[in-house]
C-alpha cells in the first residue's frame, strides 16, 4: 500500500553529529510516500514548505512529546525471550550449558518458534526497537520464520541463523557441511523474500563454537554476498583462556581476523576484556562493538570500558541480548550503560563516564553504524529513510526544553512512554 506523506510538527531531537545532540524545539520532518526523509526545518519555514506538497497527513506532537530516531538493538537473542529474567546464577559457559541451549534446541518446533517470535517483534517494536540484530537458533526453518515475523510486523531487522558445530549438546550441534550448507540456503531463501527491511547476517555463534576452518568458510561467504556478521568477543575470562587454549595462543580478535570476520558490517557483543592491540585491530577494520550493560551485569561477565574503546576509534551500538540480560528495552539499556560507565569511573582518575546523551547517540547512530546502515538510518538527515518515535513524558508538571525532555523520557521512560513508530515511514505501533 502506498504510504500518505506525513508531516511531523513539534520538538525533534536527533544526533546530527557524533555525541551531539541538535534540537529542534518547535520543527519539523516531512516524509515522503515512500519514507523517506524530504526536509528538515523549523516551524517558520513549515507553511512554505507546506504549500509545494500535495495531499499530507499531519502529525501535531504536543508539548510533552517529542519526535526522536528509532532505536538500534544491535544484539539480540529472539529464541532466548522465555528465559528473560531466568538463570542468573551461573556464569556464560554453564549458564549456556544449562539454560540456553536447552532452550535453543527447542526451535526444530516451528509452532513453538512462530509464538515466540511473534511475541519478541512485537515486544521490541512496542519498546522503540526499529532495527534489531537477530540470533535465531541453528534451525533453518525456524530461523526464516523470525524473519517472516519482522516482515509481518514491519520491523527492519537482520536474522542470523547460528553456526555452531561444537561444544554444545550432541543433539544441538550442525556438522560442519551442513552449518555451511544450511547457511547458503538460509541466506537464499531470505533474500528471496525481496524485503528490503530483513536481511540475513552471517552469525558465528562465538570462537567456541568453530574450529578455524568453518569460521573461515564463514568469513568467505560473508565477503562473497556482501554480509553483514555477528558473533561475540571477550564476554567472560574463562571464555578468553579456553579461546587462547583452543588456538595455540591466538588473541581472540585475531582468530576473527585471521578468518576474514573482522569487517566494518561486523558487530561483537560484549568486548569486556580486549587488550590495547585487538582494540586497536578492531579501530582499524573498522568492526563495531555491541555493548550489553544489562547482560554483562546478569551474567556476572564484567565491567565494560565502553569510554576506552570509543577513544581508540570503535564505533559502539547498544544490545539488550536477551535473555543474557533481561530487557527488551533499549531505554533500559541506556540508563545501564550510564550507570555501568558511571561504576567504571569511581575506579579511574580523571574519567569521564558516558552521559545521558553519549547513550542516545549510541542507541541511534552507533547502533546503525554498527551494522552499517549509517547511510539509511539513525538520525534525520534529509534522503534517510524515516524510523522514527514518538515518545511522551508523562506528568511535566511545569514547561520542559526539548532536551530536558529527552533525559526524562530516557531516564523515567518505558513502552508506556513510546506513543508512536515508524520503520520507513510506515506506522508499526
Ligand atoms: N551472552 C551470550 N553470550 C554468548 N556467547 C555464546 N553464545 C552466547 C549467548 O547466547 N549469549
Ligand atoms: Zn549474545
Amino acid at each position: 500500500m502506498v504510504q500518505r506523506t506525513k508531516v511531523f510538527v513539534g520538538n525533534i531531537v536527533h544526533c546530527n553529529k557524533p555525541f551531539t545532540v541538535q534540537t529542534l524545539e518547535k520543527g519539523f520532518v516531512v516524509v515522503n510516500e515512500k519514507g523517506k526523509i524530504i526536509a528538515v526545518d523549523n516551524l517558520s519555514a513549515l507553511d512554505s514548505c507546506k504549500d509545494k506538497l500535495g495531499s499530507f497527513e499531519e502529525i501535531l506532537l504536543n508539548d510533552n512529546q517529542l519526535l526522536m530516531p528509532g532505536f538500534v538493538d544491535t544484539h539480540f537473542h529472539a529464541p532466548q525471550y522465555p528465559n528473560a529474567g531466568l538463570g542468573y546464577d551461573k556464569p556464560l559457559l554453564d549458564w549456556l550449558q544449562t539454560y540456553t541451549y536447552p532452550l535453543e534446541k527447542k526451535y526444530s518446533d516451528t509452532e513453538f518458534a512462530k509464538t515466540v517470535y511473534d511475541a519478541v517483534v512485537k515486544r521490541t517494536l512496542a519498546a522503540g526497537s526499529t532495527t534489531v540484530s537477530y540470533f535465531a537458533t541453528l534451525h533453518l526453518d525456524s530461523s526464516l520464520l523470525l524473519a517472516e515475523a519482522a516482515i509481518k510486523f514491519g520491523q527492519r531487522a537482520f536474522i542470523g541463523k547460528v553456526n555452531m558445530t561444537e561444544l554444545a549438546p550432541p543433539d544441538y550441534v550442525e556438522s560442519p557441511e551442513d552449518t555451511i550448507s544450511n547457511t547458503l540456503e538460509f541466506i537464499h531463501k531470505l533474500v528471496a523474500k525481496k524485503c528490503h527491511l530483513v536481511q540475513p547476517i552471517v552469525t558465528p555463534r562465538f570462537a567456541l563454537s568453530l574450529d578455524l576452518n568453518d569460521l573461515n568458510k564463514l568469513g568467505q561467504i560473508a565477503n562473497k554476498f556482501d554480509l553483514n556478521i555477528q558473533s561475540h568477543i571477550s564476554e567472560n575470562k574463562a571464555e578468553v583462556e579456553m579461546v587462547r587454549d583452543k588456538f595455540d595462543d591466538l588473541l581472540y580478535a585475531e582468530v576473527y581476523d585471521k578468518t576474514s570476520l573482522l569487517t566494518n558490517k561486523t558487530v561483537l557483543a560484549h568486548a569486556i576484556y580486549l587488550t590495547d592491540s585487538e582494540i586497536e585491530l578492531l579501530a582499524e577494520r573498522s568492526t563495531s562493538v555491541s555493548h550489553c550493560p544489562d547482560s554483562n551485569t546478569c551474567l556476572k561477565s564484567g565491567l565494560c570500558d565502553v569510554k576506552k574503546l570509543l577513544k581508540a576509534g570503535v564505533n559502539v551500538g547498544l544490545g539488550t541480548d536477551i535473555s543474557g540480560g533481561y530487557s527488551t528495552s533499549i531505554m533500559n539499556a541506556m540508563r545501564s550503560a550510564v550507570a555501568v560507565s558511571t561504576h567504571v569511573s569511581f575506579e579511574r582518575e580523571d574519567y569521564d563516564p558516558l552521559n545521558v546523551y553519549d547513550v542516545f547517540y549510541l542507541a541511534t547512530m552507533g547502533g546503525a553504524k554498527a551494522l552499517a546502515l549509517n547511510h539509511k538510518i539513525g538520525n534525520f538527515e534529509i534522503g534517510k529513510e524515516f524510523d522514527a518515535i514518538v515518545g511522551e513524558v508523562q506528568e511535566c508538571f511545569h514547561p520542559h526544553t526539548a532536551l530536558e525532555l529527552l533525559q526524562k523520557f530516557i531516564y523515567t521512560g518505558d513502552d508506556r512512554n513510546v506513543l508512536q513508530v515508524y520503520v520507513c515511514g510506515k506506522r508499526v505501533k
